[in-house]
């Protein structure tokens, strides 16, 4: 008999050396993990084991490390997951917290009791008929449980408990030395998460040094450019959504870099999205970030451009190409001021101004399905309509030496001037790509010139442009479309004259009649044509 003990105990001493001696080299939950299953199974059977952790607020306590088995989901009741919490109020807790040594519980009793556990229901569908409880301390205090579930009653007599408490000393110290690296491992990831958001922010500044320099001067004398640039002044201090329409090349960019500097934003960063540059996809973690894994090819937690413009301006380009889909996602990320990102699972507090821009006509958009319509509400709070080139031509002289000014300065070239043929023929072109085509047709020619005086400029065929070339749009249209189209751009070039000489009436040969009627059946007003 005496033989039989002190065979037990060498037993028992043995399992707590090696236990002792495998917990010295745990590194992180599933090295615990298999420590407790495989040598702790060794000493006495026990089905399973959830060692929950105690939360900063002491209100509640969730699972820290549990068996993460498939079947577990399949079973009725709550199966342990670290995202689940549980209040600390439910008597079990309370009684764990008040002692130093291990208790044993019936699981049917507890269940009895006044307020059971949430979770205990599912080890009883499971067949666990007993659970030892067993605190987990962190320099005296409890800080977590670990439970070890069996299905016969009464397979730990008492001469175990000692050995149990020496047990969950050392979990304990193994469970603390996790947190820490845990805690370690998540400030890093935020250090290298703020190391990313430095270096964007710093080629971001790179960018807004080079484009400051370029943009002091926004160049218009017209009263069409005046108009636009009183709406900016009066816009600018507020923390109102700007939504800036106009053709492509209009200088929307511009515009919003004049409203986000003349903002109490300005000394933050004004971050832009072009909407149209990415697939969906792609967009949507430009937008809001992505978790590491989120999707195939997210090999690292990257912040999205949201997050990028706190406190300062989000600018969305081409905010018309945006799917249906990202539509809701921008809305609510607008309406509740809060992100999440792609694969997260926390809400993220975003403090944005954003301005948005579009060549298309949103409201026809939203008309024709393709826009959501609350969407275009929020964002059509302030809207700025820059005019085309060729309805503001009064610039086109200012902005030609302008753009020669930049070149000649920029290529070495000494070119000072344009002769008064070139300054009409710039101004008799109707400028499909507005000021954008403008600077690239005088960077050519600037390129080109041979003296101080620019006397030739290479502009294209007028016939071969289409001037509503505000929809970049490849799907193909409907005849519906193509006519309702077709009639814009032609009172477009007419700037709105439907009958007599050079109207859009006798230009498409139909009777000045017949257009007024085709413009009341495609719902065309006057703020599409000018
Ligand atoms: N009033 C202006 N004075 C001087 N330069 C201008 C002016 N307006 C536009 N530009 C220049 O024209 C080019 C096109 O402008 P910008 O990119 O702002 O147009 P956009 O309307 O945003 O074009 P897109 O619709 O294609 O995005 C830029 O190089 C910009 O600096």
């Amino acid at each position: 008999m005496e033989n039989a003990l002190s065979a037990k105990k060498n037993r028992e001493n043995a399992v707590l050396l090696s236990l002792s001696n495998a917990i010295a080299t745990i590194r992180d939950k599933s090295d615990l993990f298999d420590v407790i299953d495989q040598k702790l199974k060794s000493l006495f059977d026990f089905e399973d084991f959830v060692i929950c952790i105690i939360s900063d607020d002491q209100q509640t306590h969730s699972p820290f490390l549990y068996n993460q088995r498939e079947d577990f989901q399949k079973n009725a009741g709550i199966a342990p997951a670290s995202t689940r919490s549980y209040t600390i109020d439910d008597g079990l807790c309370h009684a764990m917290m008040a002692t130093t040594v291990p208790v044993v519980f019936d699981v049917a009793e507890v269940l009895a009791w006044d307020n059971p556990p949430a979770w205990l229901s599912f080890w009883q569908n499971l067949g666990i008929k007993e659970m030892i409880g067993l605190p987990i301390s962190d320099r005296g205090i409890c800080v977590g449980f670990f439970y070890l579930y069996t299905k016969e009653k009464n397979v730990v007599s008492n001469t175990y408990y000692d050995i149990l408490h020496s047990i969950s000393l050392q979990i304990s110290v193994a469970v603390s030395n996790i947190r820490a690296n845990e805690k370690i491992a998540a400030q890093l990831q935020e250090i290298n998460l703020y190391k990313q958001q430095l270096e964007e922010e710093k080629s971001y500044l790179q960018e807004q040094v080079e484009k400051s320099y370029r943009h002091n001067e926004i160049i218009g004398q017209g009263a069409g450019i005046q108009n636009v640039f009183q709406l900016v002044d009066q816009v600018a201090s507020s923390d109102s959504t700007v939504l800036i329409l106009g053709e492509t090349g209009t200088g929307k960019e511009l515009i919003a870099r004049a409203i986000h500097n003349g903002s109490p934003r300005q000394s933050k960063l004004m971050i832009k999205l072009n909407c149209a540059a990415l697939p969906p996809d792609l967009v949507e973690s430009e937008l809001f970030g992505h978790e590491k894994g989120s999707f195939t090819g997210a090999t690292e937690r990257r912040i999205g451009k949201f997050e990028l413009a706190h406190n300062g301006t989000l600018f969305l380009d081409e905010i018309g190409e945006l799917s249906l889909a990202l539509q809701v996602k921008l809305l609510r990320a607008l309406q509740e001021k809060e992100i999440e990102r792609v694969g997260g699972r926390s809400v993220i507090k975003t403090n944005v101004r954003i301005l948005a821009a579009t060549n298309r006509n949103l409201a026809q958009e939203v008309e024709e399905g393709r826009f959501r319509s609350d969407l275009y509400y929020r964002l059509n709070v302030f809207p700025i309509t820059i005019p085309p080139l060729r309805d503001r031509k009064e610039d086109i002289p200012d902005l030609a030496m302008h753009f020669i000014n930049r070149f000649a300065k920029k290529t070495g070239k000494d070119v000072r001037t344009l002769t008064k043929h070139v300054s009409k023929t710039l101004m008799a072109y109707p400028w499909p790509g507005n000021i954008r085509e403008l600077e690239h047709l005088v960077e050519r020619s600037v390129l080109l010139s041979k003296g101080p005086v620019l006397r030739e400029v290479y502009l294209p065929k007028v016939e071969h442009i289409n001037p509503d070339n505000g929809a970049k749009d490849n799907r193909i249209k409907t005849i519906y479309e193509n006519e309702r189209d077709h009639i814009l751009t032609t009172l477009k070039l007419c700037r709105g004259k439907i009958s007599g000489v050079g109207g859009a009436a006798e230009i498409l040969g139909i009777p000045a009649t017949t257009l007024n009627s085709k413009i009341k059946k495609f719902q065309i007003k006057r703020a599409h044509i000018l």
